[in-house]
């Protein structure tokens, strides 16, 4: 039984990394918030006004998420409660959140790890980590097409996906909740190509078997479509 977490900077292809990893381990997907979140529009029109509100948002969506997957113990989560201090830090560095939102903010994320730590289990099995250049991120913004995001949408938007780039890296080294990997997102173009779909799935199987999370003569041979 395990509980993987997908991380990766916006457009990397978690959720649709998410989708293909919970359909062949045959595990339940979580997903993030987005279609359905009624404070992403307003953050992407007015980011200092709402950049705040929409980390509650996501925090407690993925402390939601979070606790039950460990709770059931066979999940996949397209980012995860890890990976959201790195949003809320870089929008406070450049001055979307006042000191006190700061504060109240680590407080919060600081109690909820604390329930998270009290949990029969307490941490994820694995960190499968999407790492994409800037270029590719850009190209992935375009093609999903949400208007939000688009360059056009905003002059800021440009520094905004530089800076968040260059927050994941130090936050990959530091992350130690679990093994970690790092799969080419630039390279492996796990949507289009069924050959690099099957590189990807069997990266992370072989590091599941390494960490005897799979038995070593484990072998899922049904064929997967994914819509792109
Ligand atoms: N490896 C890939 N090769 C080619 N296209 C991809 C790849 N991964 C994702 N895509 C496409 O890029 C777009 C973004 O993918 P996806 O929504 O999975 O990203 P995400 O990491 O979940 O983004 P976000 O952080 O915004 O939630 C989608 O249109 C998807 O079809
Ligand atoms: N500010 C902020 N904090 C987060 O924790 C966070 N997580 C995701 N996002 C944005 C990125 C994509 O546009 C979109 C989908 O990932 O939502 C976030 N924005």
């Amino acid at each position: 039984m395990t509980v993987i977490v997908l991380s990766g900077p916006i457009g990397a292809g978690k959720s649709s990394l998410t989708s293909i990893l919970s359909d062949y381990l045959g595990t339940r997907p979580f997903y993030e918030s987005v279609d359905d979140n009624p404070v992403l529009p307003l953050f992407y029109a007015d980011p200092k006004k709402y950049a705040f509100l929409l980390q509650v948002y996501f925090l407690n969506t993925r402390f939601h998420s979070i606790k039950a997957a460990l709770s059931e113990d066979n999940n996949v989560l397209d980012r995860s409660i890890y990976e959201d201090a790195l949003f809320f830090q870089m929008n406070a560095d450049i001055g979307r959140a006042t000191s006190e939102e700061v504060d109240t903010y680590y407080e919060l994320l600081h109690n909820m790890m604390g329930e998270l730590s009290r949990m029969p289990k307490k941490n994820p099995d694995l960190l499968v980590h999407i790492d994409v250049s800037y270029d590719t991120m850009i190209k992935r913004i375009k093609k999903r097409g949400r208007p939000y995001e688009q360059l056009s949408y905003d002059s800021t938007l440009e520094d905004y996906y530089k800076r968040l780039l260059e927050y994941y890296k130090p936050w990959y080294e530091k992350y130690d909740y679990s093994p970690k990997m790092t799969i080419d997102g630039d390279e492996l173009d796990f949507m289009a190509s069924e050959h690099d779909r099957q590189i990807v799935l069997d990266q992370i199987t072989a590091k599941l078997k390494e960490m005897g999370k799979l038995p070593e003569d484990w072998d899922k041979t049904t064929d997967i479509r994914i819509e792109a």
